[in-house]
């Protein structure tokens, strides 16, 4: 079996060895039909549209699989058409996407990272992301609503079972302090979300209030986001994806209180999961050996993380708790960190190569900044008040005794 696989997809020769006779990388921006012509299996991330021109040469294609959580860049009709299986990777990087935000909004709140619980947030988008980020931002105390117009019509519980108590509309939802959208990029369908976010919209939320989009650049344009904090400069954007990507405007990061380029679901369990669970898919899809390996045999173990409670403060038990967070969080998925990586990127070459510049800082992310999610993270409990040792098992870390 011959598998062409992006070249950003890790542990990729690991974990289809056993079931190709070759495996070959390419860089996935720029994948030619020519490339496909003697290829049984085709695993590709966001950055390749998968359409009946790529599919031009692919005769022999029996599977097509993209380690992303999102499908929007694939013919999904065309490949049930040629009878080409094909697989996602639902809920792949849907933890590493919750970190990310918690990151973002933990050191938007620098200052006096305890206030976020007092900040009304609203989740657009409810699914494995929009879900997880629900029950994680509850579990700290934070009132969130929740607009998800297909899951309330369906009256589809979230990913642990849970009917959502709070819907809201996407007007109301752009009353709160902080909305995070987390939804896919559609066209079609009752709810289409391609510039479901106007400028209008945003400029209902209240003063400094804080936009975070980490589903697809296309939900909100450039447009709309640059007329409404040019009307309201007060309002604070937290962009990780762009419309358009990778040529996005510099004017919009300029912009932006956190600009990242498309990373937030990058964490290093995300992306082997994603890489796994085509390995299943393709296990099941063409009655093959399911895979031997899981995800903690494919990434080195983490050592304990080192907080500095005296430098938190004892004074104020609540207070020092969400200090020791904030550390925890930004220690591990550092956005701030990101972001000033990703505006040295963006603005060290001519725009002309910009869009390079940001395939290529994902890229390194990828493959240098070993980011691991929360929960893979140790932390000792010894040193901490019971207030901070609950506050950091509710954010998700793995607390021990
Ligand atoms: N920035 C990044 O690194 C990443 C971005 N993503 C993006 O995030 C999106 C969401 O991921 P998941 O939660 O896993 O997808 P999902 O399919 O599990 O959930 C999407 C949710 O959005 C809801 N939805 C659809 N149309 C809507 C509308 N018009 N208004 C409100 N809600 C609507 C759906 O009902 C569903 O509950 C993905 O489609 C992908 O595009 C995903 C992972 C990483
Ligand atoms: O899973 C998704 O959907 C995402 O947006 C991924 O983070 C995209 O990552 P790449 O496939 O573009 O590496």
């Amino acid at each position: 079996m011959r598998i062409l696989a992006d070249e950003n997809m890790p542990a990729v020769a690991r974990l289809f060895a056993d079931v190709a006779t070759e495996i070959r990388t390419v860089p996935g921006r720029t994948l030619t039909p020519e490339q496909l012509a003697a290829v049984d299996v085709l695993l590709v991330r966001s950055v390749t549209r998968v359409d009946a021109a790529l599919l031009a040469q692919a005769s022999q294609l029996r599977f097509v699989g993209t380690a992303t959580i999102g499908t929007d860049h694939i013919d999904q009709p065309l490949l049930q058409q040629r009878q080409i299986a094909f697989a996602s990777a639902p809920g792949c990087n849907a933890a590493g996407v919750v970190d990310y935000v918690l990151g973002a909004l933990l050191a938007q709140y620098a200052d006096n990272p305890a206030a976020l619980a007092q900040a009304r947030v609203a989740v657009v988008g409810a699914g494995n992301v929009g879900g997880r980020l629900t029950t994680r931002l509850r579990a700290l105390g934070l009132a969130v609503m929740v607009c998800d117009p297909p899951r309330e019509q369906a009256c589809l519980p979230d990913q642990d079972g849970v009917s959502e108590p709070c819907f809201v509309s996407l007007q109301e939802a752009f009353t709160a302090d902080i909305v995070c959208c987390h939804t896919p990029y559609t066209r079609a369908g009752d709810w289409p979300t391609h510039h479901m976010i106007s400028a209008d919209l945003l400029q209902q939320l209240p003063l400094r209030a804080l936009f975070l989009n980490a589903g697809r650049g296309g939900v909100v344009s450039s447009a709309a986001l640059l007329a409404a904090t040019r009307a309201r400069p007060d309002l604070r954007l937290v962009l990780d994806v762009w419309d358009p990507e990778p040529d996005l405007p510099l004017a919009l990061l300029e912009r932006a209180v956190m600009g990242t380029g498309h990373i937030a679901g990058y964490s290093a369990e995300g992306r082997v999961r994603g890489t796994l669970m085509l390995r299943q898919a393709l296990a099941e899809k063409l009655d093959l050996p399911p895979p031997e390996l899981k995800v903690q045999d494919l990434l080195p173990p983490v050592p304990p993380l080192r907080l500095d409670s005296d430098a938190a403060g004892a004074e104020q038990p609540v207070a020092q708790a969400w200090q020791l967070l904030q550390q925890a969080v930004l220690q591990v998925c550092d956005p701030l960190g990101d972001d000033a990586r990703f505006r040295a990127a963006l603005h060290a070459v001519p725009a002309a190569r910009r869009g390079q510049a940001f395939d290529q800082y994902r890229k390194t992310y990828a493959a240098e900044r070993d980011r691991r999610e929360l929960a893979s993270v140790p932390v000792e409990r010894a040193g901490l008040s019971a207030t901070a040792a609950d506050l950091l098992h509710r954010a998700g870390f793995a607390v021990h005794s």
